[in-house]
């Protein structure tokens, strides 16, 4: 069985910045706080949305300081990005990770040097050696790396993987990993969440869950207590907003979005990302003030 820890809609949680690019700690704070009061089930700072390409290892760190301490004793899991294509730095990554309090870590598939697949497992057990509980994240489009369901399967049977975020662009992989494992299966393909749930998913990673939290939290929440059709109707209200969410380069559009609606004092975001254009911002603004 899934334990609690990786089940439910997990926000990867932006890292705010000052117009000149500076980590705001204090708009961080606001938008976690915002998150947790609207019933969502984790946390992970240093994600893809957390802009983890040009965010140094000290922000994370201070980000991850800052969720351990508002989520307090409450059962929300904090889980810090710490995959690297360099084995040792994974390792290294983790280690801190584990050193600060995390409850886990999630750790991409090694992106750019192509390994084998024997490379990849063994990756994947140096970085459960730390003992901190791993999240496999499985992102093609992003790493240039596809694992087959076999070698998603053996990385699963790694002692200390929990459980693999799947992002391959359509349910197969739930399909194909639904009935081999009782670890977890989390959506990290926003438009999928609802589908991947019908197939056994556990829950989500999701980005757009940054706006309308709760919404999600009641997609999710619906669909395990079987009002499936309800589960629907509230996911299929999502599924414009999360198109134009996706539209240019995540996490810009969030960003804005945040921005406007007063939980971030500005949408920086840090090169090569770039702010929306003015095209995508005219199609978001319908959305403000339904998703305050
Ligand atoms: O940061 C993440 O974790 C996510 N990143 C994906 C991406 O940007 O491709 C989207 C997903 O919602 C979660």
């Amino acid at each position: 069985m899934v334990a609690e820890a990786w089940k439910g809609v997990i926000v990867p949680v932006i890292a705010p910045f000052t117009p000149d690019g500076k980590l705001d700690l204090q708009s961080f704070r606001t938008v976690v706080q915002s998150l947790l009061d609207q019933g969502v089930h984790g946390l992970v700072v240093g994600g893809t949305t957390g802009e983890c390409p040009t965010v140094r290892w000290e922000e994370v760190r201070r980000m991850t300081e800052v969720a351990l301490e508002l989520r307090a004793d409450r059962n929300i899991t904090v889980i810090v990005g710490t995959g690297s294509n360099d084995t040792s730095e994974a390792v290294r990554l983790t280690k801190k990770a584990r050193s600060i309090g995390a409850d886990g870590a999630l750790v991409v598939t090694p992106y750019y040097n192509r390994p084998s697949a024997a490379g990849v497992l063994e990756h994947y057990k140096r970085v459960a050696d730390t003992g901190l509980p791993i999240v496999a994240y499985h992102i093609p489009y992003r790493t240039g790396l596809t694992l087959t369901p076999e070698e998603l399967s053996a990385v699963l049977d790694i002692e200390g993987i929990v459980g693999i975020k799947e992002s391959s662009g359509g349910i197969r992989n739930f399909i194909e990993l639904g009935g081999r494992t009782d670890k977890a299966l989390l959506c990290g393909d926003d438009l999928y969440f609802y589908a991947a749930l019908t197939c056994g998913a556990s829950g989500g990673m999701l980005a757009s869950a940054h706006i309308g939290a709760d919404r999600f939290v009641n997609v999710y929440e619906a669909y395990a207590k079987r009002r499936v059709k309800d589960a629907k109707a509230a996911f299929d209200e999502l599924v414009p907003l999360i198109k134009l969410l996706f539209a240019e380069p995540n996490p810009a559009p969030i960003k804005w979005m945040l921005m406007q609606t007063g939980r971030i004092r500005s949408d920086a975001v840090r090169l090569p990302i770039t702010p929306i254009t003015s095209e995508l911002r005219q199609r978001l603004e319908p959305f403000v003030h339904s998703y305050r």
